[in-house]
């Protein structure tokens, strides 16, 4: 086990931060915690040696928001394990997607992994993972990076990805407020893009500025930010027929 890991995360629902939280209580005694969806923050440099980047799947590729983050640091060697998650639809070119922007920064990447996780806009595909199985297979998983790491390895691990990537979703929606909205401003203050603001009573969300990621949804205390109706239903009929899907953890050493 190492001393202490640092982990960069962004997770607006919650199972990106659970995978990447147990790989790395596997990894190491103490792990650093850099969440990259804080608004306004300096994305700060890494203290430890080994680097954990852990990222959603978006339409097959990673939220610009990540990799403009990632952008930012300076890896100088450090080694580093990437983790794309995703909601049992598919990754396609988010995990190279990942690697490459790591790499362009300097960080060698030892190891990589797609993992599942619920689907955030249809939460009934992939429920309830990932779950004791998964974080068994994350465990034995950050076992092996943990040998890989006790080695001189040379190179960077290769994972599945096209170049050029597919091409960015572009879904011009946004959630809305239900009127059980007490304006609370727990949204305005949790939203990573910073799209949510409220005068004169009006919740208003920016079309432009919305990467459409949930946090809103899953953070409202009074359950009032939801997916307009008529998206919601196309989403569950295009996903529906994965509720019965159990697709299975890839790793790459
Ligand atoms: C806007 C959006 C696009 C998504 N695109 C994909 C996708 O292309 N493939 C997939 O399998 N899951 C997709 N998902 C599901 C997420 O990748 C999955 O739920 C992930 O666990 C979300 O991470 P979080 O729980 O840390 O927020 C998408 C979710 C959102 C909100």
């Amino acid at each position: 086990m190492l001393h202490k890991i640092s982990l960069y995360y962004f997770s607006p629902t919650g199972g990106t931060k659970k995978a990447g939280e147990t790989f790395c209580q596997e990894m190491a005694g103490k792990v650093e915690v850099i969440d990259l969806g804080v608004p306004k923050q300096t994305v700060r440099e890494p203290e430890r040696e080994v680097v954990v980047f852990a990222a959603p799947v978006f339409g097959g590729r990673i939220p610009k928001l990540v990799t403009d983050k990632i952008r930012k640091l300076h890896g100088n060697g450090k080694r580093a394990v990437t983790l794309a998650v995703y909601g049992t639809r598919a990754y396609e070119d988010a995990l190279l997607e990942l690697n490459r922007a790591v790499e362009g920064q300097g960080f060698q990447v030892a190891a990589s992994a797609a993992l599942i996780a619920r689907h955030s806009i249809v939460p009934e595909v992939g429920a309830g993972r990932p779950d004791e199985k998964d974080q068994e297979e994350i465990r034995d998983f950050a076992k092996s990076v943990l040998e890989k790491l006790r080695t001189s390895f040379q190179g960077t691990v290769k994972v599945p990805g096209n170049d050029p990537y597919k091409e960015a979703m572009n879904m011009p929606a946004t959630p809305i407020s239900l009127p059980v909205c007490n304006q609370c401003k727990r949204c305005v203050s949790i939203c990573p893009a910073e799209a949510i603001s409220i005068s004169d009573g009006m919740v208003t969300t920016d079309t432009e500025a919305c990467i459409l990621c949930m946090a809103c949804t899953v953070a409202c205390p009074q359950g009032a930010r939801i997916l307009p109706p008529p998206l919601q239903e196309q989403m569950n009929e295009k996903l529906g027929a994965l509720k019965t899907v159990r697709r299975e953890n890839e790793f790459y050493l």
